[in-house]
């Protein structure tokens, strides 16, 4: 007599759980997160039918016939198949999710390079990223991965033993001899990475399901929904109503799931790290030739350089932008590598400028900085073919042009040869124009009079605003395009597009203008044009002195309506933007982080000094960019 009970179990305990998941994920879900699961899917269910049926045909365990609806494929209850579905659905979730935080590549392992003897900026340095230096220790990878592959193998030994004595040992024979042989040569193929990345990345997805199906599983063996034979299980409980073989088995195959993910990642990783290797377009589902090159690749192959300052540009990222930060998550593959490598271009060429102790230096900065622009420009434009990141412990670039060596890697990892080199000679110009505000150093000689603070009117803050933030969106547009060329988009549309993301930049620059004005004031700068000053009898020296004054704040309102106003005008264009990759989304997700800072400067109004990135909250912030990508 059919019955209903394991399909109870379903309604009740799995299918919730993998609703809710995928609520939480659809945000961030891409199509690549996709791929890997429908891989994974196909992958457990076809080598889990033959060892199901196995195992039911010799009794191992059984389903009372009332607790079933009685459809069965290869003797197994079609309740059982739903299980290795989702099941794989679950864990696959739950591991994608943890993952957004964190770009595979730079989890890459890379072989020892013996540095010289670090300075103590080096040293410093080092220790910031230790994070990424201890789990990257290769030798230790390697002992621990030979410790690994000889436990799995004894399981396997141990398994096959059991399964030959037969009898009690049967169950737990079988788990070992189906799933070991497939973590073996999961373990084989990317321990190195699967140790490299956050130990909470591996161990969050294998233990949280396989302790929520403990509790579903002791639930249906207690209700008897299905049982297992005595006579071929040791009947050791893990706790009442659990047998040992059942907690082992939700274990393994959730091992086997995360493993197939990571093994996934590192192959994408990899793929999408080298492009000078990988030297094609990389689709969402890249083929399973590709994904089986980039997994047998050889670490010695791998480029150290490239990874040690895709590492750096994100911790530059982590550390500088939260909203920039919590967008990147949403890009895929060689986008989000080549936005974060844009970020800490854009950041270590900001700070190269603040930074600097004198005028004097910082324009010398500035100009030895220009000149390595446009020479790796053309350079690149002409090697384009050739061009690979070398290895060697120094860039180039700072060695030919003595710029820090920060500075020089995020230069020698920008995509030149996709980017348009006007942005960037624009960005420059900006940071230029932060240089001529009147000195606050006393001692320093020529002191610039009121009158030439460099933003005089509304035009001279608009062109300020294209070439430090118009320029940035420029080239941010330019990556999404080349990774992801629409072909529905015309040439005309796409400068279209680009126009609307530049007068965005303008948007969030004014924005950002408006959140940092006593920020500013301290380092003597003023960006509230002189003439709307003026007509409050203001004056950007006054500004300077004491930001909080009525007129400021009121002038503050008008930057901020012109931003949220230029924001209405442009927004549209986003929608136009390609969806692969993230693009649409992301750009989405990051612009509308960056206008909840203006709309919440508009609502606390009277608010001065404004001084930090505190002005939105981080539960706010979340929210915000969550509503924006299911948008
Ligand atoms: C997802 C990801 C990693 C994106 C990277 C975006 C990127 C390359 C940003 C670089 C920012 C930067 C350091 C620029 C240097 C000059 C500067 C300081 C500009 C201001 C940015 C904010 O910096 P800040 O560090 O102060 O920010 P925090 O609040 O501390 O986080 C700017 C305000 C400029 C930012 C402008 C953009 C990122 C361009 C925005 C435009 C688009 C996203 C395109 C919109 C597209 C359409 C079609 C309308």
């Amino acid at each position: 007599m059919a019955g209903l009970e394991y399909a109870i179990v379903h309604t009740k305990y799995t299918i919730p759980v993998a609703l809710l998941i995928t609520i939480l994920l659809q945000p961030f879900k891409t199509s690549v997160d996709n791929y890997k699961i429908t891989c994974l899917l196909i992958i457990a269910v076809t080598s889990t039918i033959p060892w199901d049926s196995y195992l039911l045909k010799n009794d191992v365990w059984d389903y009372p016939e009332d607790a079933v609806i009685g459809t069965t494929f290869w003797k197994i209850p079609v309740e059982e198949l739903f299980f290795f579905v989702i099941q794989t659905y679950i864990t696959s979730l739950v591991c994608i999710l943890v993952s957004k935080s964190i770009i595979p590549t730079a989890f890459l392992p890379t072989l020892p390079v013996t540095p010289p003897s670090p300075s103590i900026e080096e040293a410093n340095l080092r220790l910031q990223k230790k994070k990424y230096l201890v789990q990257n220790d290769y030798k230790r990878l390697r002992r621990i991965g030979l410790f690994g592959a000889i436990f799995i193998a004894s399981l396997v030994a141990i398994g096959a033993k059991l399964v030959h004595s037969g009898g009690q040992g049967t169950y737990m024979g079988l788990i070992l001899v189906w799933a070991c042989p497939v973590i073996f040569f999961l373990w084989g193929l990317s321990h190195q990475y699967i140790l490299s990345v956050p130990y909470k990345n591996v161990l969050i997805p294998i233990l949280l399901p396989t302790s929520y199906l403990w509790f579903v599983d002791t639930l249906a063996l207690k209700n008897g929904t299905w049982v297992i034979n005595p006579d071929k299980s040791f009947g050791i409980k893990l706790w009442k109503y659990l047998d040992i073989e059942e907690a082992v088995f939700f274990l393994i195959t959730n091992i086997l799931i995360t493993f197939g993910q990571l093994a996934f990642d590192h192959t994408l990783a990899v793929i999408n790290g080298f492009p000078e290797i990988f030297n094609f377009a990389i689709p969402s589902w890249p083929p399973f030739s590709v994904m089986v090159r980039g997994l047998s690749m050889a670490v010695r192959n791998y480029t150290p350089r490239r990874i040690s300052n895709l590492r750096d540009a994100i911790m530059k990222l982590q550390n500088k932008s939260r909203s920039f930060s919590l967008a990147s998550s949403v890009f895929e593959g060689r986008l989000r590598i080549d936005l974060v490598l844009l970020y800490a271009f854009c950041r270590n060429a900001d700070d190269l400028i603040d930074e600097a102790e004198t005028r004097e230096e910082a324009q010398k900065a500035l100009a030895k900085l220009s000149e390595a622009i446009s020479n790796t420009f053309s350079y690149r434009r002409s090697e384009k073919a050739s061009f690979k990141i070398e290895n060697n412990l120094k860039s180039s670039i700072s060695m030919l042009y003595n710029l820090p060596e920060e500075m020089a890697s995020s230069l020698e990892m920008l995509p030149l040869e996709v980017l348009p080199v006007k942005p960037i000679q624009g960005l420059l110009e900006g940071f230029g124009m932060d240089l001529r505000f009147p000195s606050t150093d006393k001692t320093e000689k020529k002191q610039v009079p009121d009158g030439e603070f460099p933003i005089r009117t509304e035009s001279d803050l608009k062109r300020y605003g294209y070439c430090v933030a118009g320029t940035v969106a420029e080239l941010l547009l330019h990556l999404v395009f080349h990774h992801y060329p629409s072909k529905g988009i015309t040439k005309k549309e796409r400068a279209e597009i680009i126009q609307a993301g530049v007068n965005m930049g303008i948007a969030l620059q004014y924005i950002n203008i408006s959140r940092d004005i006593a920020k500013d004031a301290l380092m003597g700068r003023c960006y509230i044009p002189s003439d709307w000053l003026a007509e409050y009898n203001l004056t950007p020296a006054m500004v300077v002195e004491k930001a909080d004054r009525h007129g400021v704040r009121l002038l503050r309102r008008r930057l901020l309506r012109s931003a949220i106003e230029i924001y209405h005008q442009n927004r549209s264009a986003i929608e136009k933007l390609p969806t692969h990759g993230g693009a649409r989304k992301g750009v989405r997700g990051a612009v509308e982080n960056y206008v909840e800072i203006g709309r919440v400067l508009l609502e606390r109004d009277g608010d001065m000094p404004i001084w930090n990135d505190e002005t939105v909250s981080k539960s706010r912030r979340l929210w915000v960019f969550v509503k924006a990508l299911c948008a």
